[in-house]
């Protein structure tokens, strides 16, 4: 639990009361002084969250890992500086910047007098993708950390009042992550996902700034705010949906139909989700399944201990903190066709013990049937649809021939 004391006496001289805020997270880390024993390393930041988006897209899920927080509070130095070395073997890596609501491709050689920009466009399967940006093959950790770096050198970056080298784009690096396995003798693939994503520093805005850097903080802020409004839309429908589900579980308990719980699953279904604003923004946009979807999410919120950015820090908090909230869905993307080839499989087992358990019960009076049964079975090694229908056909003749039934 991260409990946060903040003094505000920053409202006014005369005001000295204490304020204390709790805030509730998995993680916290201090990493201001090398020298403090509390100190939180890149390797101990590695070992709590890296490990585990390694080992979930292993296992098959997507997995996304971003940084907000102030400017100069350290997103960039979390997300790109972790000192990891791990195995890895065929990968895409694909790097991309939203720079005033435009995309540009941080790892394409381009003509610097013609900047262009690429176009957001959206898969019915798939969902959001980024048309014409450059992949690259990667085989070895070092390749990832080259294009990594290469992507960063890119990125548009400016001086604020707190940092000298601020990031002024959201930048995006994914890692497509294909496996090729051998599941109950049938190739198979699962294919994963790793997005790092590193947000520009949020920043109240200052009048003293040059037109081009008040657009771009005017840009900067808005994704901000688009990403602040779904992060607590997504939260507000994750706890609707998951209060329905407690009231459905109250519900059904008294009745054990299984009916009664699907007619209470339709009321509850009758409450409407509230809309969410994905295509207000690019970030928001490219980050829909990240944010409320087949993925697993990990938000790093940092924060500055300095009291002048009280406000920033509340805010940052109060975002992490609605996060949280969010109910995602992720699954293990496998082979479609091989999905459904096993799910047909099992499908056949449970026919296959029904049949025996059916031969069992009407041995006595049927004494052909489960011959005739077993010969469905070896049909419906090809379809398992058919299976139903003979089934039906068979079971029915069976009990007007049945001497106990007739
Ligand atoms: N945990 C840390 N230990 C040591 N140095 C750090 C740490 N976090 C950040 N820094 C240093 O602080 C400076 C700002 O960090 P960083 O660039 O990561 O901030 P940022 O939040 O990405 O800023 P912006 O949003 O403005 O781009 C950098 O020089 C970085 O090396």
């Amino acid at each position: 639990k991260f409990r946060t004391q903040l003094d505000n006496r920053l409202d006014g001289p005369w005001d000295s009361r204490e304020k204390i805020v709790a805030f509730s997270f998995d993680y916290c880390y201090w990493s201001v002084d090398p020298e403090d024993p509390k100190y939180a390393s890149q390797e101990v930041v590695f070992q709590d969250l890296g490990t585990s988006v390694l080992s979930g897209a292993f296992k098959g899920y997507n997995i996304c890992l971003f940084a907000y927080g102030q400017t100069g509070s350290g997103k960039t130095y979390t997300m790109m500086g972790t000192p990891v070395s791990y195995s890895i073997h065929k990968l895409f890596a694909i790097f991309l910047e939203i720079y005033n609501e435009r995309v540009r491709d941080l790892l394409k050689q381009s003509d610097h007098k013609k900047p262009y920009t690429l176009r957001v466009r959206e898969h019915p399967e798939t969902g959001p993708y980024v048309q014409g940006l450059s992949q690259h093959l990667v085989t070895d950790y070092k390749q990832v950390v080259g294009l990594l770096e290469e992507g960063i050198a890119k990125r548009i970056t400016a001086a604020t009042h707190i940092h000298d080298a601020s990031s002024r784009s959201h930048a995006i690096f994914t890692i497509h992550y294909t496996q090729a396995i051998l599941e109950n003798n049938l190739p198979s693939e699962i294919a994963s996902k790793i997005n790092l994503v590193d947000l520009a520093g949020s920043e109240r805005a200052d009048p003293s700034y040059c037109k081009d850097r008040i657009t771009e903080g005017a840009n900067i802020n808005k994704s901000l705010v688009t990403l602040g409004i779904v992060i607590s839309t997504l939260a507000q429908n994750s706890q609707m949906f998951s209060s329905c589900q407690s009231i459905n579980s109250i519900t059904s308990e008294g009745d054990s139909s299984p009916m009664s719980s699907h007619t209470t699953g339709s009321v509850s279904g009758t409450r409407r989700q509230a809309y969410i604003p994905y295509r207000d923004s690019i970030l928001t946009w490219l980050l829909k399944d990240s944010l409320g979807g087949n993925s697993k999410t990990i938000m790093v919120a940092t924060i500055s201990p300095a009291s002048s950015s009280y406000n920033e820090t509340m805010s940052t908090l109060r975002y992490a903190s609605n996060a949280k909230n969010i109910i995602n869905k992720p699954r293990v993307n496998e082979d479609a066709n091989v999905k459904l080839i096993r799910e047909l499989r099992e499908e056949i087992d449970r026919l296959k013990t029904m049949l025996i358990s059916f031969e069992l019960v009407c041995i006595n009076f049927f004494s052909t049937g489960p011959i005739v049964m077993l010969s469905v079975v070896a049909e419906a090694e090809l379809s398992v649809l058919h299976l139903d229908k003979y089934m039906l056909n068979v079971t029915s003749s069976f009990f007007e021939e049945c001497p106990c039934c007739v």
